[in-house]
């Protein structure tokens, strides 16, 4: 094959099992498998509307820039020895050419479309090089052994890096913060059943790296009928802590960012999304970002953080087309994902229910409404997240703090003791009033939904530890949160909040506990302020407030004790 010389791609109908039939027949009337355990026709299937025919090399542009090598393509090789044909590298990009695009040039297609890990089809006569990543620049394109695709090669010597553009706009790329529990079993999950490619961007070197090491892992959902698992890849990783640049490049061209960091981490990711603001191409539509963290408004405390970024430390200009850069919705994310065994490693054990409700609104008029499959989008999130927050969790929350004044160690097992199990009924029987009041839900449904969540909560085989529950006790003692929250409305419309001022009391008294440090610093503040300082302090509640006096009360008994 002279350096002219091109391919021909026969574009397949839209039909997703279209690929996977012409590979077959590919793979039987030409060369045999190679039967490595990665040429598997589901990478195939899964990738594209496009197919190349191997037959129907050309000389045709708009490929023939490429610098395709003057050696004539080898047979079927014996091994997979280097230096390999570029041809071989092309033809997996072609594969993988979104179905909507109009021609482009070799090299948009080379980067353009890049799934990870691209799998090259085993019936082609040159199957050497698999990329090992997903990229965006030309500068992150890492190539693999597709026999050992862990295995990172030096690129290819017949492709000339620099012919290529700097910079591609991958599809569809989402960018998680929060590698933990619900990044990986849950907002991952269903980012990559719908299509996108996540980025992870973590802290910890053992998340990062596991996760860039093993290129997939398993999440298993446990229900009533039983488990079921499945597969995550499609993803990269990349730590904060050392390439900061990097994680403001992929949410620059990305199409959303999410987190799931935890409340009190939100001001520690906005950095990168301001500066990935700043820098993101008018050509792109405006990056959606969701907050998915059990706290109310969270996307707005995000919002308010990355603003403040900008006008502060970048260019305060760039937040008069903020509408046209980015779009804010908060989200209501509720899933249980306990803390997961010893051993398991990346993989994650969940909860089969789950509720994601999004707002939409931010979406109207020019923003780019994420197509992820499960979202809910709702116009008013407020009744969702009210609902959730002060039922699924200031239900766990008494069932946390009450189990561990008791030394129980399992949620689960603190509804079996059946005291308890009438206290956390208590406590959301007066939250249910609120919600049926204010967000006008019928008490059967709300009832219903009750039922639902001590169900949940119940279930033996999540194991959910009542310290990773009661976590952070400063946190869910606070102003809008879990037992607060609601007990200052019900107390403004002076009705029962006595189930809940019991299970305040006991996070209060949920201190210095080994792994925790807010509960540590509950302890002190407990230990050096009045009860009138402390209770102002840890619940934010004016002095005023028909909730303020007996909540000192509560903090006088917990510091007596
Ligand atoms: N686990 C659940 O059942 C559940 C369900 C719904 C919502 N949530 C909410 O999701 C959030 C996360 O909870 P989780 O259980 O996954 O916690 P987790 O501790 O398992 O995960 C948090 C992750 O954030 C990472 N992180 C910390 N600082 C970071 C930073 N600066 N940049 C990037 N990553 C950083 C941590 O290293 C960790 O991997 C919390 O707000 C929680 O309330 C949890
Ligand atoms: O995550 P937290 O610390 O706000 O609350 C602990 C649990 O109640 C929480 O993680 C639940 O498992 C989750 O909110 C269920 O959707």
């Amino acid at each position: 094959m002279s350096s002219g010389q091109s391919l021909a791609v026969t574009r397949i109908a839209t039909a997703s099992h279209a690929p996977l039939a012409l590979h077959k027949e590919a793979a039987s009337d030409r060369a045999p498998c190679c039967r490595c355990p990665h040429c598997n026709v589901t990478a195939l299937a899964r990738a594209s509307p496009f197919v190349v025919d191997s037959s129907e090399l050309t000389t045709a542009p708009p490929f023939a820039s490429l610098p395709f090598p003057s050696s004539p393509l080898p047979a079927k090789p014996q091994s997979p020895t280097l230096p390999i044909p570029l041809i071989g590298i092309s033809l997996a990009a072609l594969l993988h050419a979104p179905q909507s695009t109009p021609p482009l040039s070799a090299q948009e297609h080379l980067l353009a479309t890049l799934p990870s890990p691209l799998i090259f089809p085993p019936c082609l006569p040159y199957p050497h090089y698999t990329f090992a990543d997903h990229t965006a620049t030309r500068h992150q394109l890492t190539f693999a052994d597709h026999t050992a695709p862990h295995k990172q090669l030096s690129p290819p010597p017949s492709l000339s890096l620099s012919t290529l553009p700097d910079t591609m706009a991958p599809t569809k790329k989402a960018v998680h913060f929060g590698g933990g529990n619900i990044g990986r079993g849950f907002v991952a999950e269903f980012l990559h059943n719908s299509g996108y490619e996540v980025v992870f961007v973590d802290v910890m070197d053992a998340i990062i790296n596991s996760l860039n090491d093993a290129k997939s892992y398993t999440v298993t959902e446990i229900g009533a009928d039983g488990q079921r698992s499945f597969t995550i890849d499609n993803y990269r990783a990349i730590n904060s802590k050392y390439n900061m640049p990097e994680v403001v490049n992929e949410i620059a061209t990305a199409e959303v960012v999410t987190c799931a960091v935890g409340p009190n981490i939100l001001k520690f990711v906005a950095e990168p999304v301001a500066k990935a603001i700043e820098a993101r191409s008018s050509d792109l539509p405006p990056l959606a970002v969701i907050a998915c963290e059990n706290m109310i408004n969270a996307t707005t405390a995000w919002k308010g953080h990355i603003e403040t970024y900008i006008k502060d430390k970048l260019n305060a200009e760039t937040l008069n087309t903020i509408e046209k850069r980015a779009r804010y919705a908060n989200s209501a994310i509720d899933r249980i994902v306990p803390q997961q065994d010893e051993g398991a490693g990346l993989n994650v054990k969940i909860e089969k229910f789950y509720e994601w409700c999004v707002e939409q609104k931010p979406f109207e008029n020019g923003g780019n409404k994420p197509a992820i499959e499960g979202i809910h989008y709702v116009d008013d999130l407020e009744p969702y997240i009210e609902r959730k927050l002060f039922t699924v969790n200031t239900s766990h929350a008494t069932a946390a703090y009450y189990g561990h004044q008791a030394k129980i160690p399992y949620i689960h097992e603190v509804l079996t003791d059946q005291k308890l199990h009438d206290t956390v009924r208590a406590a959301v029987k007066e939250t249910a009033a609120l919600i049926v009041k204010k967000h006008g839900i019928s008490q059967d449904e709300q009832d219903k939904y009750v039922e639902t969540i001590i169900s949940r909560i119940s279930n033996p085989t999540l194991k959910d530890n009542v310290e990773r529950v009661g976590r952070a006790p400063l946190r869910k003692l606070s102003r809008k949160e879990r037992f607060i929250g609601p007990a200052a409305q019900l107390a403004e419309m002076d009705l029962p909040v006595d189930a809940l001022l019991g299970a305040a009391e006991q996070a209060f008294r949920f201190q210095n506990v080994e792994g925790d440090e807010e509960s540590v610093e509950l302890a002190k503040i407990l230990k050096e302020k009045s009860a009138e300082d402390a209770a102002s302090h840890i619940t934010g509640l004016d002095k005023d407030h028909p909730l303020y006096e007996r909540v000192v009360a509560v903090v006088k008994k917990v510091q007596g004790a």
